[in-house]
């Protein structure tokens, strides 16, 4: 693992960004060759609901990022309202245990993944963003919402309970007391409520607003070593990686929820 996490920076140096592009189904990906910014856009109508296939496009396209010499990326949604609606509820209802592990897999690398970048990550929420599409916005180091939608961790709500390090994302962006608060009472809160906590860092009139704020928020790093920089970012994150990536308890709760799962 700490290779992995030594070798990518390096590695990026020296790979050109240039005229690329790429798009699948469910994920686009384009690099602005004039600012070096990556945009990653979601795009599984009606409400980019997280299914394995999805997540795993995801997952994929934030990794092959980390080869590419890139300023930073935005992750962003395709949806006129809708950033993304959290886990696919399908893949929840008696699913067959293979799948489920799959599904329960790539939701935790991509979160890994996102979390984990070398180099820096804005979520540009342009709509609603419950639970896991909260979750995607928190791994990203920076959020900009676009005003009048919904954000937060509202599995109680659902009846169902966030895994820990869904709740280790939350507190590492606002404090335990209001992680507390939020989680227990499964809290969606509007832009305005969210920007005021500090669960969103900005907020935007529109999409391309939160767009212009999120290219913004690279140039903070144009006189910052980029190594030093990923570094930094892994010392502060590292420990919260290690938890959900490592831990016994980890695998536990994985076959609980499995189990609780296919017998829905
Ligand atoms: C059951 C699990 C049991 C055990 C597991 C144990 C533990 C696991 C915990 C894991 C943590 C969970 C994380 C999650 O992310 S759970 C998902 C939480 N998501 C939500 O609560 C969002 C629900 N959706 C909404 O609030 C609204 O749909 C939304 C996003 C605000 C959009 O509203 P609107 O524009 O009015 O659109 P509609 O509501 O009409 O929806 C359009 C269409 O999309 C379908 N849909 C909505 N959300 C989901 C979803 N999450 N998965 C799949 N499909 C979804 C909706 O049913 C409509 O479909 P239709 O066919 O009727 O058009």
């Amino acid at each position: 693992m700490a290779s992995k996490i030594f070798v990518r920076p390096i590695s990026i140096a020296f790979n050109a960004f240039r005229n690329y592009s790429s798009s699948s189904k469910l994920v686009d990906v384009s690099i602005n060759d004039k600012t070096g910014i990556a945009t990653v856009t979601m795009q599984r109508p009606p409400v980019n609901s997280l299914n394995y296939e999805l997540l795993i496009e995801l997952n994929g396209a934030f990794q092959d990022l980390g080869s590419k010499k890139i300023k930073g990326a935005i992750l962003t949604s395709s949806l006129k309202t809708i950033f993304s609606a959290g886990l696919d509820i399908l893949e929840m209802y008696k699913p067959k245990p293979e799948r489920a592990n799959a599904f329960w897999t790539s939701l935790q690398d991509t979160w890994i993944t996102i979390f984990n970048t070398p180099y820096p990550t804005v979520a540009a929420i342009n709509g609603h963003s419950p639970a896991g599409g909260c979750l995607l916005s928190l791994a990203c180091e920076y959020r900009v919402m676009v005003n009048n939608y919904t954000i937060g961790l509202n599995e109680t709500k659902l009846g169902i309970v966030a895994p820990f390090w869904f709740v280790a994302s939350m507190k590492n962006t606002i404090s335990n007391r209001e992680s507390e608060l939020a989680l227990t009472s499964g809290r969606l809160y509007k832009t305005d409520e969210a920007f005021k906590v500090g669960l969103v860092d900005e907020t935007a009139e529109n999409k391309e607003d939160a767009l212009a704020k999120a290219e913004k928020f690279f140039s903070r790093f144009d006189a910052v070593n980029p190594i030093a920089r990923f570094l930094t970012k892994q010392e502060l994150r590292g420990k919260i990686v290690k938890v959900g990536r490592k831990t016994f308890i980890y695998k536990i709760f994985r076959k609980f929820q499995i189990c609780m799962m296919t017998r829905i």
